[in-house]
């Protein structure tokens, strides 16, 4: 039971074709739910923070957490910076015990996003430290889009084999039509497979990893409506596309959205079926309890449970 880099458990996952799951955490019951999940599946898992949950709930608290839910449980954790967006940024959290890192400067040119991705290769590398990258760009993309534009914002699968040759990084983000948050398709949803494969092909035996991957559960999305919250048309990219995905190469899957809702769900649903309750401990049990289990149903979609390293 320790800290693991993300090396061996995304290996693994590419050659079994399934995928290890990515859960952003940002406080104590969202840690607890995610890793009691893979303790119940035996999968593998990664935690990841943003820098939005780094500002918030600080580097020391987390990697405590972090450190206390691998002695609670026996689980193997993976503790990962999600979409770093500096070199400075990404040594800092090396800095702090974190054993996985994303460099995400997919904003830059080709030749920058390169220059700068190796510099945290270099460093990260030096400390056991694994690095993920990201090349296209997801936020914004509709399935509708025309094919030149299109071509534009999804990955280049030429592009992306240059890219993981020149910087030596362990794994790749690629835009094949997922993007982040609760609204990711106006129309059918629908991912660019031919593109997954065609970068597998050129860059076999390696790590593909997919962003933007929440299901959006509609029973979520009503849970939270039926109680309060205003997000209709909330949508997200459907199981059996991800599990389709992990079959072809895909080998992380990030998942943050589905956190959100099944936690404000589980707490909407206290405040308005019991308005006596006034003990956090009240909402954020069952809140806890939700993400554990959609955690848990997630590890079996990606085809992750039963793959960690449990007796
Ligand atoms: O990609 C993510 C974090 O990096 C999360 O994506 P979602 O918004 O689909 O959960
Ligand atoms: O990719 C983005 C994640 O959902 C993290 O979101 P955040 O920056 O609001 O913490
Ligand atoms: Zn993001
Ligand atoms: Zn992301």
């Amino acid at each position: 039971m320790a800290l693991i880099s993300s090396k061996e458990i995304l290996q693994k996952a590419k050659e079994g074709k399934y995928a290890v799951g990515a859960f952003n955490v940002n406080n104590m019951e969202i840690i607890q739910g995610i890793v009691e999940a893979a303790e119940q599946e035996n999968a593998p898992v990664i935690l990841q923070v943003s820098a939005g949950a780094r500002k918030y709930a600080k580097s020391v608290y987390l990697t405590s957490l972090v450190d206390a839910a691998i002695k609670d449980t026996g689980v193997d954790v993976v503790l990962h910076l999600d979409h770093g967006d500096s070199f400075e940024l990404c040594k800092s959290c090396i800095d702090d015990g974190f054993t996985s890192v994303m460099i995400d400067a997919s904003k830059y040119d080709l030749e920058k996003n390169i220059e700068i991705t190796k510099q945290v290769v270099e460093y990260a590398h030096d400390h056991g430290v694994t690095v993920e990258a990201e090349l296209g760009k997801l936020a914004g993309v509709e399935d509708a889009v025309k094919v030149a534009a299109k071509d534009a914002t999804y990955t280049d699968p030429e592009e992306a084999a240059e890219f993981v040759e020149k910087t030596g990084v362990d794994s790749l983000a690629i835009a094949i039509g997922t993007s982040h948050g609760a609204y990711k398709f106006s129309g059918e949803p629908s991912l660019d497979y031919a593109r997954l494969e065609k970068v597998c092909e050129l860059i076999p035996n390696f790590p593909i990893v997919l962003h933007g991957a929440s299901s959006v559960p509609q029973e979520f999305v009503e849970l939270n409506n039926k109680y309060g919250a205003k997000i209709p048309g909330a949508q997200g990219v459907p199981e059996e596309m991800l599990a389709k995905a992990a079959k072809l190469g895909v080998a992380k899957i990030n998942v943050d959205t589905d956190i959100r809702l099944a936690m404000t769900a589980a707490i909407r649903k206290v405040f308005v079926e019991e308005p006596e309750v006034f003990d956090p401990r009240g909402y954020l049990k069952p809140a806890r309890t939700a993400v554990k289990d959609m955690v848990a149903h997630k590890m079996q979609v990606f085809g992750c449970a039963g793959k960690g390293g449990l007796k």
